[in-house]
């Protein structure tokens, strides 16, 4: 292990949400990425170009400055602190103590539904505080749009939405229900179009799926879900530890891939990322995967640099497959509110995205950027994360989206 690593006393229990990494994870030898070193890209010549060609078309010029990218999120407010535990009776000592339940496993539909609970309460919070006390007019429809600016659905969408409720509505008394209903139909109006699922094209072997994303966006882990869904559902996949920056990002894909029993190649840090998805996708061509998922660095001290290094991925991995990658999804972090929007433009014009996905939409107040994202760019949502469990990415469905943000049961 080396020293920066035993520095992140953190990193897997912020993987698993639990304690202490068990030593076997950390310290066992990782012969795929041994056996995927002898071959590096670099060497044959692959990773020697240029790197100003175009990474996925149609490519254009980057249309913001580096700063723009690097703009940290506003802080949100932390999480208002549960609620005290109800108040319970001790039992009597004669009395026999209750079995413990069984912990039973939530729902998507509940995961999501609790997951979303932060936008949606204050959503409908707002909500009620308007529409309870007045009747429906000019005023009271600016401030019903106010809310909805606040939780990140985005002006053009929120002016929208208004418009929709005071719609055959003005100078009526309405109630927080009926506001809530046009909502999620709005909502789901705007999401419809972009909720398609993932299509892996079984005759691409394998289907190269490229991640993209600033750092910590989700993206190590949302690869290690998304490994875990691919294998329930009978693929092979092989998992590249494309993120050479970062050694905490490797030992990371290192333990998903023990999680889903599949092949990883991995280099140390370092490492040219290109060199490392030749390796991978050779490999994965080898041991006939169906899935190969490559991890990408997304650091962005330098964002030049950072697309430059994505295109030599891409025009790497291309001497190999003319037509991969077959998808480059984009994994945004939903608690980055507005920023998701310069961050999809970004990637979305240098990277090719062809879909993104969102996580983090636990937990947050600015899941209604979701919304926003869809009306702007219109790009696929794939999957959403509601956690960071391994079931907790599903294929987005706008309907139970819009019912989630719209507070409804
Ligand atoms: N609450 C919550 N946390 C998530 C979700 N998805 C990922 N995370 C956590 O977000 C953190 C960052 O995730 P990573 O997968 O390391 O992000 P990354 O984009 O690979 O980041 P780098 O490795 O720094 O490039 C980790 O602690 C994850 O467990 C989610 O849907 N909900």
């Amino acid at each position: 292990m080396t020293e920066s690593e035993k520095q992140k006393p953190g990193f897997f229990s912020r993987l698993f949400g639990r304690g202490t990494p068990t030593p076997e994870t950390e310290t066992r030898p990782e012969p795929a990425a041994e056996q995927a070193a002898p071959a590096p890209a670099e060497e044959s010549g692959a990773a020697a170009e240029p790197a100003q060609a175009p990474l996925a078309a149609p490519t254009e010029p980057l249309p913001l400055a580096a700063a723009e990218l690097i703009v940290p999120s506003e802080p949100e407010p932390p999480a208002p602190p549960p609620p005290p535990p109800e108040p319970t009776l001790a039992p009597r000592a004669s009395e026999p103590l209750p079995a413990p339940a069984p912990a039973e496993k939530k729902s998507w539909w509940r995961r999501l539904r609790d997951g979303l609970s932060r936008s949606s309460s204050a959503i409908s919070r707002g909500i009620t505080d308007i529409v309870l006390k007045r009747k429906l007019d000019a005023t009271t429809l600016e401030e019903l749009e106010d809310v909805l600016i606040q939780a990140d659905l985005g002006v053009d969408v929120s002016t929208r939405i208004a418009a929709a409720i005071g719609k055959g509505r003005f100078d009526r008394q309405i109630s927080p229900e009926e506001v809530h209903q046009v909502l999620a139909s709005e909502v789901e109006a705007i999401l419809t179009p972009v909720a398609k699922p993932l299509e892996i094209d079984r005759s691409r072997k394998p289907f190269v799926l490229l991640m993209v994303g600033v750092n910590g966006s989700g993206k190590t882990t949302t690869i290690g879900k998304l490994a875990a869904k691919f294998s329930a559902d009978g693929l092979k996949v092989t998992l590249a530890a494309g993120d050479t920056f970062r050694a905490a990002a490797i030992e990371q894909l290192k333990v998903w891939a023990e999680r889903t029993h599949s092949p990883i190649v991995a280099r140390e840090q370092g490492a040219d990322s290109a060199g490392l998805a030749f390796d991978a996708l050779k490999t994965a061509q080898e041991n006939g995967s169906d899935v190969l998922l490559i991890d990408t660095a997304g650091r962005l001290q330098n964002k030049a640099q950072l697309m430059d290094e994505l295109a030599k991925v891409v025009r790497v991995i291309r001497k190999i497959d003319e037509s991969a990658p077959h998808a480059v999804l984009l994994v945004l972090d939903a608690t980055v509110g507005q920023n998701a929007i310069s961050q999809t433009e970004i990637f979305g014009k240098t990277a090719g995205v062809t879909g993104l996905v969102m996580t983090k939409l636990d937990g947050t107040a600015r899941g209604g950027i979701l919304v926003a994202l869809a009306a702007k760019f219109g790009l696929p949502v794939h999957y959403i994360g509601v956690g960071e469990g391994i079931d907790d990415l599903e294929p987005f469905s706008a309907r139970d989206f819009s019912r989630a943000i719209a507070g409804m049961e």
